[in-house]
């Protein structure tokens, strides 16, 4: 670590040590310290941005030229920065970022297994052996024959990118006189808080769904229709010192800005001396957090009475298990085919999204309500071209049931008991935990929505026997819109 440091402070980085410490954090790897009290608004580190390793600093896409560089296509998506991180560790000690890439060996090992095999391995795969290697086998001036089973090989490749997955920033380049945050490619994307908040992890997309990406090449998408989703990663980059900060759920309190020629690290609360200095990931699901960066997250939650979870964790219902449910073997029928077609033609989502908050989706409720419709019921909504108000009885509680408790079946055991059990013993294997971790967590959040649905019907009952039609609103935020809900139709 004192050589990181040394190599940091040499390389024009400015780190505040009276104020900052690295230092190893039991369970998190390596993070920051406040090595005293730190006042808000403090910078604890500056850099300059040519110590960033991006396409735009490492001098491997001007030596193999950039036409080179575009034909094959190393200019879009992660392969063009993950080949110059493999190039720039390749130079040994005449690379300019070797200090910092060959850092931690066990680090990268663990993260090249715990995070890369859960995303999109094939995607990944096809990358390197579609443009790398050939690319790689064009310049052995560049990639001499006898480094290429030690520092190019489909290993390093994925823990070169498992690295920009968990580590990476979008610093975007300097336009204006403005200070900005550095922020990265985040899921909801182009949303500037969103990106305010958020510095590490870009988004290392290399399913090429394109659901983390606001930078779509636009000036080539046109002409390259299976490129349309790939993210442009120009502004994507390392940046030393930044990445060694963990983050934990609802604990920034340091955030990265950028100037024209600098970045700083920057205290957004006052940091009692002991505490550690943490970025933000972007507070995500324990699923996301360990597809993405290999930990899970545990706080006091309110939604678990006090016990620990994620309170951003949630739980994807598909719409075609909805569909199922309420239309059983008849489902594929051409009366529900009409209005599943009309329903996502309109907008409607196709994945609902149940979280912590007892209020359940209401896209969800017009779904199930639109399936139940008679056929001039049906016939007027089309014409109308709105969906069914969302109306909870009866009926909508016991199919909602149903649904709940066969999305828990989707689980290896529905049983919550169990997985809490599992979790104390000690000899349980990291990855073990961490999977009996998101999925206790999102059988918790079921648990929730069958409770929440439990005392709906008993608000339903009473307000039945008080006289009334035993109907009752479900509270609602929109029909098809809500923030509940998720489309994954493309
Ligand atoms: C940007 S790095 C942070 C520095 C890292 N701990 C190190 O040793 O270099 C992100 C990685 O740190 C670890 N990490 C960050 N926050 C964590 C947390 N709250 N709990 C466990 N691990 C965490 C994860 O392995 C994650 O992929």
């Amino acid at each position: 670590m004192d050589d990181f440091v040394t190599w940091f402070q040499y390389n024009g980085g400015v780190l505040d040590t009276s104020m900052m410490g690295i230092t190893d954090f039991p369970g998190s790897g390596r993070g920051a310290v406040a090595l005293q009290d730190i006042p808000e608004n403090h910078t604890v580190f500056t850099l300059p941005r040519a110590l960033t390793l991006s396409t735009q600093t490492s001098t491997l896409p001007s030596a193999f030229g950039f036409e080179a560089w575009r034909k094959h296509k190393l200019h879009k998506g992660w392969a063009g920065l993950i080949l110059c991180m493999m190039w720039e560790e390749a130079q040994g000690n005449q690379g300019k970022w070797i200090t910092y890439l060959g850092g931690d060996e066990e680090l990268r090992e663990l993260q090249g297994t715990a995070v890369v095999d859960k995303i999109g391995r094939d995607e990944a795969e096809r990358d390197y052996h579609e443009k790398l290697a050939p690319a790689i086998k064009t310049r052995p001036d560049l990639f001499p024959s006898d480094q290429i089973d030690t520092w190019y090989t489909l290993h390093r490749y994925h823990i070169a990118g498992s690295r920009i997955l968990s580590r990476s920033f979008n610093v975007e380049r300097w336009e204006g006189e403005v200070e900005q945050d550095v922020g990265y490619v985040s899921e909801e994307d182009g949303n500037e808080d969103t990106r305010a908040d958020t510095s590490i992890g870009s988004a290392m997309d290399v399913d090429g769904s394109g659901d983390s990406g606001e930078a779509v090449d636009k000036e080539s998408s046109g002409r390259d229709s299976d490129d349309e989703e790939i993210e442009d990663t120009s502004d994507i980059a390392m940046v030393p010192m930044a990445d060694i900060l963990n983050a934990r759920y609802d604990s920034v309190n340091a955030k990265l800005f950028y100037e024209k020629h600098d970045l700083h690290m920057v205290t957004t609360k006052p940091i009692k001396a002991g505490e550690q200095i943490f970025n933000t990931y972007g507070d995500l699901p324990n699923s996301d957090l360990l597809r993405r960066y290999g930990h899970v997250d545990l706080v006091p939650c309110p939604h678990l009475k006090g016990a620990l979870g994620n309170p951003q964790d949630v739980v994807e219902i598909r719409a075609d298990l909805v569909v199922n449910v309420v239309c059983g073997d008849v489902s594929n029928s051409e009366t529900y085919r009409q209005r599943i077609d009309w329903w996502l033609d309109e907008g409607g989502d196709d994945v609902f999204i149940i979280d912590v908050d007892p209020i359940l989706p209401t896209a969800l409720t017009s779904l199930i309500r639109l399936l139940l419709l008679t056929q001039e019921e049906w016939e007027k909504t089309r014409e109308k071209g709105r969906p069914p108000k969302v109306k909870f009885d009866s009926q909508v509680s016991s199919l909602l049931r149903r649904i709940f408790e066969m999305r828990l079946t989707s689980y290896q055991s529905p049983d919550l008991e169990a997985d809490a059990k599992l979790l104390t013993i000690q000899s349980l294997t990291l990855n073990k935990r961490h999977a009996i971790v998101v999925r206790l967590g999102e059988k918790q959040i079921l648990a929730g929505a069958l409770e929440t649905l439990r005392l709906m019907d008993a608000a339903l009952s009473d307000v039945g026997s008080n006289g009334s039609k035993g109907k009752k609103r479900v509270a609602s935020e929109g029909t098809t819109g809500g923030a509940k809900t998720k489309k994954t139709r493309h």
